[in-house]
């Protein structure tokens, strides 16, 4: 009998779904295999006799780390030690913009620093943005975006990201230390990708050991789809004299209008830049 369920972990060719029966440990069938197809975490799949059968179509997918059916990317940034890398974040937004994956952010360590110039410059551009720390912690608020969505933590070594996971689930942290043992390994030396149940609803997808860095290399977006990857573009976008406006140094560009009259700010725009030139340099055989 053929039954549906969530992929919840994928680790060494094995495949762990959540069905009406339980968790099931599937292989996948040789003809995912044949046409290039990987199932991953976060997929429904179709599964009979513990073999995945047949993968439904997704929302969006992710190569690093490998996850799909996203619905948001929370992304935990310190508002001090570390300082926030505004390139970084804008280029793990566009990414989640691309792939249609909501980006949240989280500002943490706000007893270091109120981190409220960070909070304002991402909730003016169009952002959720909550801050937290050890004395005000919003976990409720935090908890209640997470609800009834699939959500992967990004978040950069030493921002407090593990912190935050175990101040907004206790009882998640224990699963996880539970499935290492299991596994007979440390958390910090697996890099798969796990979802965990919310008790609200929900999923959160965490990514033990992961680097954002890795995120950018991986998934490129094209120049010409850059500029839809910058929500607070999109208002401007019809406006530029040129049809093909890149909107870095044209004549009449209404973008650059909106930087000059402070609707758009200037550090946005020059992550823009930045991966509008990285863009640049992807060769048409790449693409
Ligand atoms: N002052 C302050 N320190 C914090 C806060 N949250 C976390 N920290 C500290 O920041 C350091 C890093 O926190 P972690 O939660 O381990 O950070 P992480 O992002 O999970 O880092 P990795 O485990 O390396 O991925 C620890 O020393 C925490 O005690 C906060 O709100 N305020
Ligand atoms: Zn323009």
């Amino acid at each position: 009998m053929i039954q549906k369920g969530l992929i919840m972990k994928a680790i060494s060719g094995f495949y762990y779904v959540e069905t009406a029966d339980g968790l099931l440990e599937c292989k996948a069938k040789g003809v995912f295999r044949k046409k290039g197809i990987t199932p991953l975490v976060g997929d429904m799949a179709e599964v009979e006799d513990n073999t995945v059968v047949n993968i439904l179509p997704r929302k969006n997918e992710l190569l690093r780390p490998p996850a799909a059916n996203l619905d948001q990317a929370l992304m935990v940034v310190s508002a001090q030690s570390p300082d926030p890398n505004l390139m970084v974040l804008d280029k793990l937004i566009a990414v989640c913009e691309y792939k249609d994956i909501e980006p949240v952010l989280v500002v943490t360590k706000t007893d270091l620093c109120n981190g409220e110039w960070l909070c304002e410059l991402y909730r003016s551009a169009g952002f959720t943005v909550v801050s937290t720390s050890v004395d005000v912690d919003n976990v409720e608020e935090i908890r209640g975006l997470l609800k009834d969505k699939l959500t992967l933590f990004i978040g950069n070594t030493g921002v407090g990201k593990s912190t935050l996971l175990n101040r907004l689930f206790p009882e998640l942290n224990l699963a996880t230390a539970e499935i290492s043992e299991k596994l007979g390994r440390g958390r910090h030396t697996t890099r798969h990708v796990e979802l965990y149940p919310l008790p609200e609803g929900g999923f959160v997808a965490d990514t033990p050991g992961f680097s954002t860095v890795e995120l950018s290399q991986y998934d490129r977006i094209l120049k010409g789809d850059l500029q839809h990857c910058f929500r607070e573009f999109q208002d401007y976008l019809g406006d530029c004299k040129f049809l093909d406006c890149s909107h870095r140094v044209e004549k009449g560009c209404a973008v650059l209008e909106a930087i000059h009259e402070g609707k758009i700010n200037v550090s946005r725009h020059e992550s823009y830049c930045a991966l509008y030139e990285d863009a640049m340099k992807i060769k048409e055989w790449e693409k």
